[in-house]
């Protein structure tokens, strides 16, 4: 975790070195602060001065301050002038170290937020990159919440805890530096506790970590309930299912909770053990301390120490009592920060999860240099292709050629694999064996930018994202201008609908567009996509989930789309492929005829029996005059592989 973090801080690592050196220099003065109550104690008991010369001339100026005289034995200083200075240097310090930790917890606020903002950008980044196989095996609430949740939870350990852990461990060693000065004897007898605490520390932190990580996991599964139900409230509405929502819910929440509270338990044992071992501790030192101080005896002895009698002045017991306060601070202190480093650790476990996945080519990482604008001749070449390796294979050596600037129809069964198919063409996937082509060259050689560049699709459901109309449409083609948007949205049929809408083409779309119907939904993909003006146009049951009116202005606007481009359309209703100049039948994973309407008809063979099987159910058989003139005059060959 270490290593992750320290290279999440790079171009900030100037600016922690400032925090460290500020929290050294706030280290310092807590250290020192409690000197002046020595030197109080000691001159108000013993009548003895600091001794300290860099303190003498403070010390002096103070003296002249005192009203009335010395008080007769008084060796060097008066009580005032030692009461005064000690105030001032006491005041001083005070001072110094709430600016210190001013700044300190400004700069290390700065550094958690800028860390955890970088970090969220790159792990979003990434997630974008990352192929799409990677992504078909994750939920989409589960990876929120590592993008949300557990970088927040990364952010609060650099915030909040390493300026505690720094600062805990600078004053350890310093407090302890000290207290070895004024008496390595005591400092042994408070030492004692070290290795029982260690010995604690190490398994409240294994278990605190275990659980902290069962904790990160169980919020991923919440966050993917919540986005599952809240996404599909229609249906959990409309199938009055909010109790058996919420009961799943419910479970996940349960299953969080229980792990909480365990690493909570633990948090809570753990302070408590602490605080009895150091109470044991300081009950040591506070009456061995004080019998010596008060001057029993010659010498007092303990197993292998022996601490001489009259080598602790009272003074010094009372420096040496709040030094040890000092020291059992950041003790007691560990066990919040185990809790923050624990889940810390979980959450820099699943976002480095992320981060280690391979990317996909990213736009710009060019293999080699190929024309920016295809013919768009697509050809698939003996390709085998499945989502799972060891499963069948859905495509099992699929042959096709679509000419450029032709329109070929895709049919099959359901679950056939025509939308596998299409989705190789982009390479949202990769064939198993054989190849994608595009104008002869396999898809694999071009950079992925201009691959995608010069395809555009159109699938069963569009999606709109979040932004204006116009933010929308301009995905298709960013920088286009206010007029080549309105000439698209015509050409789509859509520009009416737009500009009936109270805002325009700066109607906000909601979350996924619902606040339009899915043909306007549609039409909307479609004058997006004939912006984009790729060759190579993909259509994947554009029309599946509209009635026949939307149908048919969705028609209407991929003709227009399909205008001087190649068109591989995928469509169940056989009736709309009267304007395609080719039809492919896919079954059982290969292409198993080509050929038109007509000859496809006379051939009796899978595509005549789907037809005729669709004519079954259809309250009127499909009129052939639609397709007539789309197969008419073909002398095309019916190709069968
Ligand atoms: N992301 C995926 N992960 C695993 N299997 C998948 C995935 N997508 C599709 N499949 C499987 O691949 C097979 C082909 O699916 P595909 O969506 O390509 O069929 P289709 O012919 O387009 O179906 P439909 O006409 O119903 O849309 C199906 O058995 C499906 O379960």
């Amino acid at each position: 975790m270490i290593g992750f973090l320290y290279q999440q801080l790079h171009g900030r690592r100037l600016l922690v070195t400032a925090a460290i050196g500020l929290t050294l220099l706030g280290v310092a003065g807590t250290v020192f602060a409690a000197f002046p109550l020595k030197w109080i104690l000691d001159k108000i008991v013993n009548d003895r001065d600091p001794g300290l010369p860099l303190l003498e001339p403070l010390i002096t100026a103070c003296d002249s301050l005192a009203p009335g005289t010395r008080p007769p034995g008084a060796g060097g200083h008066t009580q005032f002038g030692v009461l005064l200075a000690s105030g001032l240097v006491l005041l001083a310090l005070g001072l110094i170290e709430a600016l210190v930790t001013f700044v300190r917890l400004s700069v290390a606020t700065s550094v958690g937020q800028d860390l955890e903002a970088g970090l969220r950008n790159r792990v979003f980044d990434h997630l974008q990159h990352v192929p799409l196989a990677w992504h078909s095996g994750q939920r989409v609430g589960e990876l929120t919440q590592r993008v949300s949740g557990n970088i927040s939870d990364i952010g609060k350990l650099v915030t909040d805890g390493l300026v505690d852990l720094l600062s805990g461990v600078l004053t350890l060693l310093g407090v302890l530096a000290v207290m070895l000065v004024i008496s390595w004897q005591f400092t042994v007898l408070s030492m004692c506790v070290v290795p029982p605490l260690f010995l604690i520390v190490a398994c409240y932190t294994r278990w605190t970590k275990r659980a902290s990580k069962q904790v990160a996991r169980a919020a991923g599964r919440v966050a993917e309930a919540a986005a599952a139900t809240i996404g599909a409230i229609t249906e959990v509405k409309v199938f009055t299912a909010q109790r058996w929502a919420s009961g799943k819910f419910a479970d996940r929440v349960e299953a969080q909770r229980r792990p909480g509270l365990r690493a909570g338990r633990r948090q809570a044992e753990f302070g408590p053990l602490v605080i009895v071992l150091l109470t044991l501790s300081n009950t040591v030192i506070v009456t061995i301390g004080a019998w010596i101080a008060a001057g029993h005896g010659h010498e007092f002895g303990l197993w292998f120490l022996t601490i001489p009698a009259g080598s602790l002045t009272v003074g010094t017991l009372t420096v040496f009592l709040a030094y040890s306060k000092l020291l059992y601070q950041p003790m007691r202190d560990l066990a919040k920060l185990m809790l923050l480093v624990s889940t810390a650790s979980a959450a820099v476990g699943r976002v480095r999860e992320i981060l280690e996945q391979p990317c996909e080519q990213r736009p710009g990482e060019h293999g080699r240099s190929s024309p920016v604008r295809l013919h768009g001749e697509v050809a698939f070449r003996g390709v085998v292709f499945g989502y799972r390796q060891g499963d069948l294979p859905v495509l099992r050596g699929v042959d096709l050629t679509v000419r450029a600037g032709s329109r070929l129809a895709l049919v099959g069964l359901s679950g056939g694999g025509k939308s596998t198919m299409v989705k190789l063409l982009p390479r949202l996937h990769d064939p198993w064996h054989g190849a994608v082509t595009i104008d002869g060259l396999d898809t694999r050689e071009y950079p992925l930018d201009v691959l995608r560049g010069n395809i555009a699709m159109v699938l069963q459901d569009s999606v709109l994202f979040e932004g204006t109309v116009r933010d929308n449409l301009l995905l298709g083609r960013p920088g286009a201008s206010q007029e080549q948007i309105e000439t698209a949205a015509r050409q789509a049929c859509v520009h009416d609908t737009i500009n009936r809408l109270p805002g325009g083409y700066d109607t906000v779309v909601h979350e996924g567009g619902r606040n339009f119907s899915s043909g306007q939904r549609q039409r909307m993909a479609i004058a997006r996509a004939i912006l984009r003006d790729a060759p190579v146009l993909i259509l994947d049951e554009p029309t599946a989930s509209l009635d026949v009116e939307a149908e048919v202005e969705v028609m209407r606007a991929v003709e227009c789309l399909a205008e001087g481009r190649t068109v591989i359309m995928i469509s169940h209703r056989l009736s709309l492929l009267g304007h395609v100049d080719e039809i492919a039948v896919l079954q059982a994973g290969r292409i198993v005829e080509q050929g038109s309407y007509q000859q496809l008809k006379a051939r009796g063979g899978v595509f005549a029996r789907m037809l005729a099987e669709q004519n079954r159910y259809a309250t009127e058989p499909v009129e052939l005059s639609m397709v007539d003139h789309a197969g008419a005059g073909e002398e095309n060959e019916v190709r069968t592989t």
